[in-house]
């Protein structure tokens, strides 16, 4: 299995200085920064568009971007967020009948390819698929700091038994030093961490902490 490792996601820094945020989780260890995209049609928030990706990027912080795209019909954006600087473009099973194809368009954008899914949808859309990394999401999405929902460790148990060891399995929502570690034990190789990481009085305490739960090796 892929090693573990903590994506801080931006959804819950201070927008002000975002930058600066995001340099304080890489200098306590974080390689890799999750970007939620909301379209307010899927989900029924707005969050932002390619532009905060593309001025993250500029910074050359040496991170990969892990984009998460709640938008409806995700395989019109992609290409706008490959060139914005993703490393990985993650689509939800439940947001286009065209899930293989936009996996396969991701890829030939030079990007790694994810598909999520909402709690409620069945696990049995990835037995027909090859993707790079597997989206679990813990709690609805649409919002940040929300609770983990409590059967996830379950769902994700499954999913690893059907993803088999290759695939990163990506868990997102209510991801804290108390969720990390029953999710890493069920199979979880990369969490999503945003208000326990940017909310909390010292992100990078916060980011540690995490991260030892989960099983990381220091950075
Ligand atoms: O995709 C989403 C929410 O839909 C997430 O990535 C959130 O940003 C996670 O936030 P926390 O639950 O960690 O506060
Ligand atoms: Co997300």
């Amino acid at each position: 299995m892929p090693p573990p490792r903590i994506a801080p996601s931006i959804l819950a820094a201070d927008f002000t200085r975002l930058g600066a945020q995001v340099a304080e989780v890489v200098d306590a260890g974080a390689r890799i920064i999750h970007v939620d995209i909301m379209d307010g049609h899927f989900v029924p928030t707005l969050s932002m568009g390619p532009q905060v990706l593309s001025a993250l990027r500029d910074l050359d912080l040496g991170v990969e971007f892990d984009v998460h795209l709640m938008v409806e019909r995700p395989e019109r954006f992609v290409a706008d967020f490959a060139s914005a600087g993703a490393d990985a473009i993650t689509v939800h099973a439940e947001a286009t009948p065209h899930v293989h194809y936009a996996v396969q368009r991701i890829r030939e954008l030079g990007c790694r390819a994810g598909v999520a899914v909402c709690p409620s949808t069945p696990l049995a859309i990835y037995g027909e698929l090859d993707v790079d990394r597997a989206l679990c999401m813990t709690v609805n999405p649409g919002w940040g700091g929300q609770a983990f929902i409590p059967g996830s460790p379950d769902r994700i148990r499954r999913l690893r038994a059907l993803l088999g060891d290759e695939p990163d399995l990506e868990v997102d929502g209510g991801i804290d030093a108390s969720t990390a570690g029953p999710s890493a034990a069920a199979g979880a190789t990369l969490f999503v961490a945003g208000s326990a990481v940017f909310g909390a009085p010292d992100p990078a305490t916060a980011y540690a902490e995490i991260a030892a739960a989960a099983g990381c090796s220091q950075p």
